[in-house]
């Protein structure tokens, strides 16, 4: 479960977060919905302690991320790449990562299987899809409960798309919760179960994808009729 409640973010005089708040819940994929600059990043690095809330909480399983005695046990975050470097294999860096952290190393093989990497070679030859896998067998190492992906489909062709939404929907099936934040909202509609917009640093609507999108033809009215002044 991630609880955000009143979270106000400012850079310098400008507030980029302004009472922002919403609950991911386990078993459920959330979409986070916003145009570019609309404060999902910051939101994120929050959540995850890269950054500090000038007001407000954001909790993982009811504890702040600088809290948490096993993060990667807690929560798999997908934000920037995969952070291996380019001249390593996708299972060595696994196998460091795991290693450094005290999880078992046949873990990297369960996570390689996981996210169909089991045969890929050096980073450096990866296509985006298999970076973006990576980041995510990374995530998963720890087998944690709340997965968080910023801009997941970045990059991503049809087929890197479809095994996302796939894998992100069984991931739900067992019960995680999945954050997932996005500006492509076709995409978002097909896979989250909930969403939560933001504009400008505000929450402008959350609720279901139905509830969301009620008395609108998509997703993208949805969104449009909500981020656009009248
Ligand atoms: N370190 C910083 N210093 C000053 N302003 C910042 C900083 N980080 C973010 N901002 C500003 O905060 C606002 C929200 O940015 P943020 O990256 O959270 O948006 P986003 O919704 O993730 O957008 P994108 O899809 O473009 O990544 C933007 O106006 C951005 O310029």
């Amino acid at each position: 479960m991630i609880e955000i409640d009143d979270l106000t973010k400012r850079h310098g005089r400008r507030t980029v977060l302004h009472d922002v708040g919403f609950t991911a819940r386990p078993g459920r994929v959330t979409g986070f919905l916003g145009p570019n600059g609309a404060g999902k990043s910051s939101t994120l690095r929050v959540l995850l302690g890269l950054d500090r809330a000038d007001a407000g909480t954001a909790l993982i399983g009811g504890t702040p991320y600088r809290r948490l005695r096993r993060p990667l046990h807690t929560v798999g975050a997908v934000l920037d790449g995969s952070g291996a470097h380019r001249s390593r294999t996708g299972r060595a860096h696994l196998a460091w990562v795991a290693r450094s952290n005290g999880i078992p190393r046949p873990r990297v093989a369960e996570v390689l299987e996981q996210v169909g990497l089991t045969g890929a070679g050096r980073v450096r030859s990866y296509s985006t899809g298999m970076g973006q896998r990576l980041g995510i067998a990374t995530a998963l190492l720890g087998d944690p409960a709340v997965l968080v992906l910023d801009e997941p489909l970045n990059g991503l062709d049809p087929e890197g798309i479809r095994w996302l939404r796939r894998f992100l929907r069984a991931r739900a099936a067992e019960g995680r919760t999945v954050l997932l934040s996005s500006h492509v909202m076709a995409e978002v509609a097909a896979t989250a179960d909930d969403l939560v917009v933001i504009h400008a640093g505000r929450v402008v609507a959350r609720g279901t994808v139905e509830q969301v999108t009620a008395g609108h033809a998509s997703l993208e009215d949805a969104f449009f009729a909500l981020v656009e002044p009248c």
